[in-house]
């Protein structure tokens, strides 16, 4: 029988796509997901246990039952500019959530975690890309759950050993290239699906650039976008780093290339053959100009490097999905969510299976 790994958040974007990467890699992905966001029909590659990250016995429950080999662990909120209006949710959510699955893992003897972290922790750093080694200063109440969950993993590894990879995300983008799985959230706020929606819908809402006056080339911001199958795979290795006795980390995982809003906007035209309307509105609270990642040492410790690091083929495969899926999203700007999210990167709605 193949090992079981936990994926905590595995029904949301880069959940599902880890669970895939998993099932590749001779895994066994057991969802737990409260599907407040996370889709249950992105859940196909193992079982589905309903619950909440925040629900301690729940998560026990799961933990006695599957006996995993490791714990993943994508279930948050993961939206800067609610954050920014609604921090308490984020704590509560992203704190009490891993202080919980935390102490259920320690009560169930589970040691091995896999975390999805995020490059908000560096806050604006001000470099060209960006190293491990930079002072966390997150500018964000996202980013600042996010640093205060890898500093209780250093404690519980202290204190109960357990041993954690913290995986700093910069700019997940693209799809599952087979169409099983895609980027679906409701409503939608990442520039990439937005823009996408834009051509593809044929929206005469324009897309709104935030922000055309940063210190950077063209005035838009820029971000390391990277394809969200290669995300999945770093999760695999990571796992698997863990197996062999690796010691905790924490490791940035970008493509070291940056694109701006303005070069996702022409990518998406280029693949599309689409004009997109755009306006330029204001900077976005807590988004800094920059953020591009230095990804030597998830190389070097884990033997991973983003595969698709062209944009064009992250928009691709995005087209392809989105093609798939139909334009279901609403693109009308964050609104209210209810509780914890699927995967790190939003949601969008789905029926509440029972596993
Ligand atoms: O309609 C839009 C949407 C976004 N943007 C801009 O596009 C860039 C990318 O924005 P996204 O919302 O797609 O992504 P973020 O950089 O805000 O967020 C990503 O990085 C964050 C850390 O900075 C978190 O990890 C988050 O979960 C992850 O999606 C930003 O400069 C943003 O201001 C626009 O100009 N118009």
């Amino acid at each position: 029988m193949s090992t079981p790994v936990l994926v905590v958040g595995g029904a949301g974007y880069i959940g599902a796509h880890a669970c895939k990467a998993l099932a590749r890699a001779g895994f066994q992905p057991v969802v737990y997901d409260d599907l407040s966001t996370g889709h249950a029909d992105f859940v196909k590659w193992g079982p589905l246990v309903t619950g909440d990250v925040r629900d301690r016995e729940g998560v026990e429950k799961a933990l006695r039952q599957w006996r995993p080999a490791a714990v993943m662990h994508f279930a948050a909120l993961a939206l800067v500019g609610e954050s920014m209006r609604d921090p308490g949710r984020y704590y509560d959510v992203n704190v009490v959530g891993t202080l919980r699955l935390l102490q259920a893992m320690v009560a169930c003897g589970v040691r091995d975690l896999v975390f999805s972290s995020s490059c908000a922790v560096y806050g604006d750093p001000g470099v060209d890309r960006i190293s491990e080694n930079l002072a966390e200063r997150p500018v964000n109440p996202y980013g600042a759950t996010k640093l205060a969950c890898e500093r209780m993993m250093g404690d519980f590894e202290t204190a109960q050993r357990v041993r954690s990879v913290r995986l700093r995300y910069f700019n997940a983008a693209g799809a599952d290239p087979g169409g099983d799985i895609g980027e679906r959230h409701d409503p939608e706020t990442h520039l990439v699906p937005i823009v996408i929606a834009a051509a593809l819908d044929r929206s005469a809402v324009p897309v709104e650039i935030f922000g055309s006056d940063y210190p950077t080339p063209d005035g838009t911001a820029i971000r390391d976008y990277v394809h969200v199958c290669d995300l999945a795979d770093a999760h695999v290795a990571a796992v698997r780093y863990l197996q062999e006795g690796g010691a905790s980390r924490t490791v940035n995982l970008g493509t070291g290339a940056g694109a701006s809003v303005s070069e996702v906007i022409a990518a998406v035209e280029s693949v599309t053959g689409v004009d997109v309307p755009t306006r330029r509105s204001h900077r976005r609270a807590g988004d800094p100009p920059r953020l591009v990642a230095d990804p030597t040492r998830a190389e070097t410790l884990l033997g991973w490097r983003a595969r698709s690091t062209q944009l064009r083929t992250m928009v691709e495969d995005a087209c392809r999905w989105h093609r798939r899926a139909g334009p279901a999203m609403a693109v009308t700007g964050p609104g209210p969510r209810s509780a914890a999210d699927a995967d790190g990167q939003g949601a969008g709605r789905s029926a509440v299976v029972r596993g």
